[in-house]
């Protein structure tokens, strides 16, 4: 298993409050790492340090380490805008900017400089819509907004969007709670499609979907994390109490 990114004995502050406390966890390539946990307990937070996207939060500080294949990502010689291109997120409610749906596709790789001339970046687009599974619904209407599109298709176009700069891991955070089972299903069905190509990690409320698409799941609570290990045996084996009430839906 080659460890993609890694947080060593990470907290993080909002001010005065500790949202996360002391955790270390690995990300890699070959599984989907779900997040889990009650309200507050820092998911999110954590999910927002490993793109530095914390760093604009007034007051916000963190303590530790995390590294991008060896790297630090707080290393002075560190580029944000390029850690984000290598460290792509996708938000609970679908995003698209109010662009064309090419235009949504082409914009990283045009500010990264990633495609020279029109061919290639039509390539990228047709490539990352292919990836995202959407395609085939836009192929013809290209020019259309982002924003005409259903909830789920937008949400796969934020996808293809990320995918468009060549990320090495994808943060999700709570990337179906804003659509329809239809639309969740085929999300989760490309989660499963993406794996293995990029570290993904996903934060959830939905216990069900973290058992379809994660191979590895992380359990936290009042911003530590209390168990770490392979879905299965989380979900039918778990060894501290708080992480069974928690899946059995004794609280949430
Ligand atoms: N921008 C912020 N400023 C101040 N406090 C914050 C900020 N963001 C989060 N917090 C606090 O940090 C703690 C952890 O929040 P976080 O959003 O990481 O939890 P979470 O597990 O993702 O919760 P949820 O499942 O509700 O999204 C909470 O107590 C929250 O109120």
């Amino acid at each position: 298993m080659t460890v993609k990114m890694s947080a060593r004995h990470v907290s993080a502050y909002y001010g005065d409050l500790r949202a996360l406390d002391d955790v270390s966890i690995d990300i890699d390539t070959q599984h989907v790492t779900a997040l889990i946990g009650p309200s507050g307990c820092g998911k999110s937070t954590l999910l927002r340090l490993l793109n530095r996207m914390n760093d604009a939060v007034p007051g916000a500080r963190v303590e530790g380490s995390i590294e991008l294949d060896g790297q630090d990502i707080h290393a002075r010689d560190m580029d944000v805008v390029e850690l984000r291109a290598r460290v792509g997120m996708v938000f609970q409610k679908p995003n698209p900017f109010p662009k064309s749906i090419y235009d949504n596709v082409a914009y990283g790789p045009r500010i990264h400089g990633l495609a020279r001339g029109r061919g290639e970046l039509d390539a990228v687009v047709e490539t990352s819509l292919r990836r995202a599974g959407l395609w085939d619904e836009v192929k013809d209407r290209l020019d259309d907004r982002g924003t005409a599109l259903s909830g789920g298709q937008q949400q796969r176009l934020c996808i293809a969007r990320a995918l468009a700069v060549d990320p090495e891991v994808i943060l999700m955070d709570e990337p179906c709670s804003a659509l329809d089972p239809i639309a969740t299903a085929r999300i989760e069905e490309l989660i499963g499609a993406l794996r293995g190509r990029y570290a993904i990690a996903i934060v959830t409320h939905n216990m069900q979907q973290a058992a379809r698409v994660s191979q590895r799941t992380a359990f936290f609570y009042a911003g530590r994390l209390v168990e770490y290990g392979d879905t299965s045996d989380i979900f039918t084996n778990p060894r501290a109490t708080s992480t069974k009430d928690y899946i059995t839906g004794r609280y949430g």
